[in-house]
């Protein structure tokens, strides 16, 4: 053990002005709702993922109120490759039949859910894994999309399936735990009042709860360190306007697509602020969160 009496200006002396130096951000974010976007890309390192969880026990510790969304698209691509199905996406979200649902479920609100609460629990904490259909949390109908095509730029409907868009969230469930010791990890499922289960990408269902809540922060962990410009250099902020402007000439692409239009759509929801920051740094919440150095691309108005 370090003597911190002959330890002066030593490694003891860093850690203890690192913890100080939260003490601000306790207190500017005491009470308050901080959403997590847990990507499937950052998922799958056993110690990522335990520096993960403890981040996010240590800010319910801190009197903060923090949600867990997760995803799993390469774990869904997994399971229906096994499986013998192909994944096609349109637009960045997976065209979703019948039998893709049900995988979906089974591997979103089943495995991979808690997976993540055991992991939060391993910390001391009391997690509890939901998805849209508990509580009535959150209801969706069938996304209607549209896309140009790029070759004729003529604007053609896309017919994704079971791909639903998230039409009501109702926060009776989240604010009961909001006051309790649980800590909610979402996985991005919902009925529709049309009996149907939906696909929901988890970019857009974390959006949605961020939204309902008016969260102080909405925190997308992804794979990359936020979005990249053509030679793949940060964007560290964003307007709404030139987030737009890089969706309509193709720099963002993908899977990034949603994830910035759930951005867009958040800050005009009342979200205080959004980043896209790289889920694969150590402790990326607690950086983004309890420091002064912030990663990854802030989305402004
Ligand atoms: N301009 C861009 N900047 C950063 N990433 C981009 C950009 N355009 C497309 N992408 C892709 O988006 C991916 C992140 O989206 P996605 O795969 O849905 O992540 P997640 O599963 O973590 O939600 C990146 O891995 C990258 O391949
Ligand atoms: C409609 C749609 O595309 N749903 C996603 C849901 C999971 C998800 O979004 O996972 P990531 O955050 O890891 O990408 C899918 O089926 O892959």
């Amino acid at each position: 053990m370090t003597d911190i009496t002959t330890d002066k200006g030593g490694k003891a002396e860093l850690q203890a002005e690192f913890l100080a130096e939260a003490l601000p951000y306790m207190q500017q974010y005491e009470n308050r709702t901080i959403v997590v976007k847990y990507g499937g890309n950052a998922m799958g390192d056993d110690t990522l993922g335990q520096a993960f969880a403890r981040d996010v026990a240590l800010l319910k510790q801190s009197g903060i109120n923090p949600i867990v969304v997760h995803g799993g698209g390469p774990q869904i691509g997994a399971m229906l490759n096994k499986m013998g199905i192909e994944s096609k996406f349109e637009g960045g979200l997976r065209v979703t039949d019948e039998k893709t649902v049900e995988i979906v479920e089974m591997v979103l609100a089943g495995s991979i859910n808690k997976e993540i609460v055991a992991m939060i629990n391993a910390e001391g904490e009391w997690a509890i894994g939901l998805c849209g259909k508990d509580g009535n949390m959150v209801f969706a109908k069938k996304a209607h999309k549209t896309m140009i095509d790029p070759d004729s730029n003529i604007e053609r409907i896309l017919d994704l399936g079971f791909v639903g868009e998230v039409v009501e969230v109702d926060r009776t469930l989240l604010d009961l735990l909001a006051k309790s010791e649980m800590i909610p990890v979402i996985a991005p499922v919902a009925p529709g009042r049309d009996g149907h289960t939906y696909n929901i990408n988890a970019d857009t269902f974390a959006g949605a709860i961020a939204g309902a809540l008016s969260a102080s922060r909405l925190l997308f962990l992804t794979d990359v360190p936020g979005v990249l410009d053509r030679n793949g250099n940060l964007f560290k902020e964003l307007s709404v306007g030139e987030a737009r402007a890089l969706i309509a000439d193709g720099t963002i692409s993908g899977g990034m697509i949603p994830k910035v239009e759930t951005c867009i759509q958040a800050i005009e929801a009342g979200v205080e602020g959004v980043v896209i920051l790289n889920g694969k740094t150590r402790h990326a919440v607690l950086l983004e969160i309890m420091t002064e150095h912030g990663a990854g691309t802030l989305i402004v108005p």
